[in-house]
């Protein structure tokens, strides 16, 4: 470091802040140790990484390439899911943008690691989780959810298998790359902004409260709410509403359900988005109306504990 005054400007060697104004000394693939593919996506590979020099981490290094991004016109995502990461830094509920270096055919995304995988791998794994359990995962995933909404951050692609759980199964929501990132002036609407969004419905604030109620039906019952052998047929359910709860699940989550899963229905009572829990916030119907129902609140008898932490794969 440099002598008197100049070790208060001089960058600390190797280490020096990048786009994201994060400090990372790894700086190029060298630094790290390749492990197991964790994803592949059309212009991108999610690898589980450890860094090669100490302190000795893990990371899940995310590698984009340049050529087909470009090819494929999908810069505009990169960068989306590059902001959205960056707004969204410091909740414990979403995975974390450590740093980003690049080089001449690829960039990369150091990004926190989830060594437990997918929820719908431990979905799967259990067939379906008692009530304790999704109120455990279900109120984490709120809770991401709701600092999302906050920032203006609109997810549009909740789903278990892009809710990630690490060694301790806690949630970690990943994947936002068809987030919508709101401008500033368009967060400052504040809670007349969702009808603003609502007239496209792909959109708006609703869209993750739907997937919320699809997430929680699943939870319970080992299965989502639509199934369908088409992209059409399952549209047609959805705009029904048709979908069936199996015996024996909680009256609370049921009521929590139905609650979420108006939104994106044309059945004529809930065509206004207002009607759909969480719809407006303007009347106290905010995302705290969610918070604060039954499912989330009343006492659970049963004892039941979460997943325990699985043993390491
Ligand atoms: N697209 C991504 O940014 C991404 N994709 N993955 C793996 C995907 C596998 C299919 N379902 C969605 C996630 C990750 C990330 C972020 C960062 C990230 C961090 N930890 C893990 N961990 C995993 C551990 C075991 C199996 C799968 C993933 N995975 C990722």
């Amino acid at each position: 470091r440099a002598g008197d005054g100049g070790a208060a400007k001089a960058p600390l060697i190797g280490m020096t802040p990048n786009a994201m104004g994060v400090v990372g000394n790894r700086r190029s693939t060298e630094d790290f140790e390749f492990g197991e593919v964790l994803g592949e996506g059309s212009y991108s590979t999610v690898t589980h990484v450890t860094t090669v020099h100490p302190p000795y981490r893990e990371y899940a290094l995310k590698v984009l390439d340049k050529e087909h991004i470009k090819r494929e016109r999908k810069t505009k995502y990169v960068l989306i899911e590059r902001d959205t990461l960056k707004t969204l830094d410091g909740h414990p509920g979403i995975i974390k943008l450590w740093w980003t270096f690049q080089d001449e055919w690829s960039l990369y995304y150091v990004l926190e690691f989830a060594e437990n995988g997918e929820l719908l791998h431990w979905i799967k794994k259990y067939g379906s989780f008692d009530l304790r359990s999704a109120r455990y995962y279900l109120s984490q995933i709120l809770s991401a959810v709701a600092f999302m909404h906050e920032k203006g951050v609109i997810h549009r692609d909740l789903k278990p298998e892009n809710i990630l759980l690490d060694r301790s199964m806690r949630v970690k929501i990943t994947d936002f790359g068809t987030a919508k990132l709101l401008k500033q002036e368009e967060v400052a609407f504040g809670a007349s902004l969702d009808e603003i969004l609502s007239e496209g419905k792909e959109s708006s604030f609703s869209s993750d409260f739907w997937a919320l109620g699809c997430i929680l039906f699943q939870l319970l019952a080992g299965r989502p709410p639509f199934q369908a052998r088409t992209e059409y047929l399952m549209f047609q359910k959805i705009i029904k509403l048709e979908y069936e709860f199996p015996l024996g699940f909680p009256t609370d989550a049921k009521d929590l359900v139905e609650k979420l899963l108006i939104e994106l229905s044309n059945v004529p009572q809930v065509v206004d988005p207002k009607a759909r829990l969480g719809g407006d916030p303007s009347n106290g119907n905010g995302i705290e109306a969610v918070q604060s129902h039954p499912f989330f609140t009343s006492r659970i008898d049963v004892d039941a504990r979460p997943p325990a932490a699985p043993p390491k794969h």
